[in-house]
């Protein structure tokens, strides 16, 4: 089975938003992830509801948004309003994370659970069927541009076991520090989802980027 590639808006020149959808739009991308912050569960303020409908309107694609924000649940039926394809909440900002799981489903779109880099993957053993993604943070979440932290390998690995052991069909989508030096290792591992910031956008040629992290050359193993 063949992975995703998902271009983390958040590395894009905001001053030209248009031209990064578009970019994102005509190449061989396959996702938009969107990145919400809301300065509380994690140091910085992104962007809302109103940016992402504005996106959402001008995207081909699917539509991928990461809320990292305290108490998620407040939020769900927005975003799915504002063009969300999937949502995917933080294990660690819901009290009732099976009741969020539930909520997404009921709102539309497809639900997803990211765990930070501290957080085990036993946490998601009594969802883990519910859920369509597992968000593997491979950085602490909150910025863009950050180091690749490799203890994140044994851990997908460990996500797609739980996904066999109860017959999930849930993708696993690893974010930060994901360029084409660590691409093969985390699909390797199971990973099927590749976000990719600071190594599409910033690079000279975003587009070959993109190209180049969709044809990397790996053995994945099997599950889904
Ligand atoms: O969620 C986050 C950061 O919290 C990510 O989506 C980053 O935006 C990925 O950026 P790079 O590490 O690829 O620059």
């Amino acid at each position: 089975m063949s992975h995703f590639v998902a271009p983390s808006l958040l590395a894009a020149d905001f001053l030209h938003l248009d031209k990064a959808i578009d970019l994102v739009n005509t190449s061989e991308a396959d996702w938009f992830h969107l990145d919400v912050m809301d300065g509380s569960f994690v140091p910085n303020i992104s962007f809302g509801q109103f940016i992402i409908e504005q996106i959402a309107g001008r995207a081909e694609k699917y539509v991928d948004v990461h809320l990292m924000i305290d108490d998620p649940s407040r939020y769900i039926d927005s975003f799915a309003r504002a063009g969300a394809s999937g949502l995917t909440v933080h294990a660690e900002a819901c009290t009732h994370l099976h009741r969020v799981i539930q909520q997404m489903k009921e709102a539309g779109v497809k639900a997803g659970v990211a765990l930070n880099p501290h957080t085990p993957v036993s946490v998601l053993e009594n969802v883990i069927e519910d859920l369509d993604l597992v968000l593997i943070m491979t950085v602490n979440p909150g910025f863009g541009g950050q180091q690749f932290i490799y203890q994140s390998i044994p851990k997908v690995r460990q996500t797609a076991e739980l996904i066999t052991t109860h017959n999930s069909r849930a993708l696993i989508e690893v974010d930060g520090g994901i360029g084409e030096q660590n691409a093969a290792k985390v699909l390797e591992a199971g990973a099927r989802v590749l976000v990719a910031g600071s190594s599409v956008f910033k690079s000279d040629d975003p587009a070959e980027a993109i190209r180049r992290l969709k044809h990397i050359d790996a053995n994945p193993v099997a599950y889904v």
